[in-house]
């Protein structure tokens, strides 16, 4: 059988990038006049893409958002955003799991929330770029996820045919499902739902795990 394409998210799954989008955040807001916020609120709003990430931390702030306060503040924070990769590290084991399934001949790509810009450099400051036939990201298209318009077009981007959404949160389950692809769950990201109750076909909490997972599939439905 042709190997699955599979198409994974960035932020929470196979980077830890939290702590750098936190510092971003604080930047910003510093910028403006405003308190820092913690890492958890800051963590609790990745996931739908920059101007819902902005939009939280006016709200968070306890800003008036009439003021355009957000369209002023989203260059900025994107400024940042661009260089923001010295606090962020992959997930224990991501690399050799890529290298595993790239080997075994599956086409790979990234459908993320996070805009081209860090996209681009974070894969750059890691050396992933090369593992990846196709990136799609947060501003690549006119909507983002959970539309699914960006995940199809990832896959249509690798040629079609069978294919795997691995994600970390919410937004992704709900755009696999949209897509209609099997959501396979990576359960140490950003998600505020516990796994027993976000629809996924498969979790898994070692990236040493995925291969393995992989080369199961089609599972057995359940
Ligand atoms: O930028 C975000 O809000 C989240 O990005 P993600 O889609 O890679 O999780
Ligand atoms: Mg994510």
């Amino acid at each position: 059988m042709q190997p699955a394409a599979l198409i994974f998210d960035l932020d929470g799954t196979l980077l830890d990038s939290a702590p750098d989008i936190h510092a971003v955040s604080n930047a910003v807001l510093e910028q403006y006049g405003y308190a820092p916020l913690s890492f958890e609120q800051v963590r609790s709003f990745i996931g739908h893409g920059v101007p819902h990430l902005v939009d939280c931390l006016i709200k968070a702030s306890g800003a008036d958002p009439e003021h355009g306060l957000a369209e002023r503040m989203i260059p900025d924070f994107n400024r940042i955003y661009e260089e923001a990769v010295t606090l962020t590290v992959p997930f224990p084991g991501v690399h050799a799991a890529l290298e595993t399934l790239r080997a075994a001949g599956h086409p790979l790509a990234i459908c993320t929330n996070k805009p081209m810009g860090p996209t681009r450099s974070t894969l750059g400051h890691f050396g992933l770029t090369p593992l990846f036939d196709t990136v799609i990201g947060g501003d690549s298209l006119p909507t983002r996820k959970p539309d699914p318009a960006p995940l199809r077009q990832a896959l249509a981007d690798l040629g079609g045919g069978p294919a795997l959404y691995i994600g970390d949160s919410e937004v992704d389950a709900e755009t696999a499902q949209r897509a209609a692809l099997p959501f396979v769950l990576f359960t140490e990201g950003y998600r505020k739902t516990p796994v027993e109750t976000l629809p996924h076909a498969r979790a898994f909490s070692d990236f040493a795990a995925l291969p393995g997972i992989v080369a199961g599939w089609p599972w057995d439905a359940r």
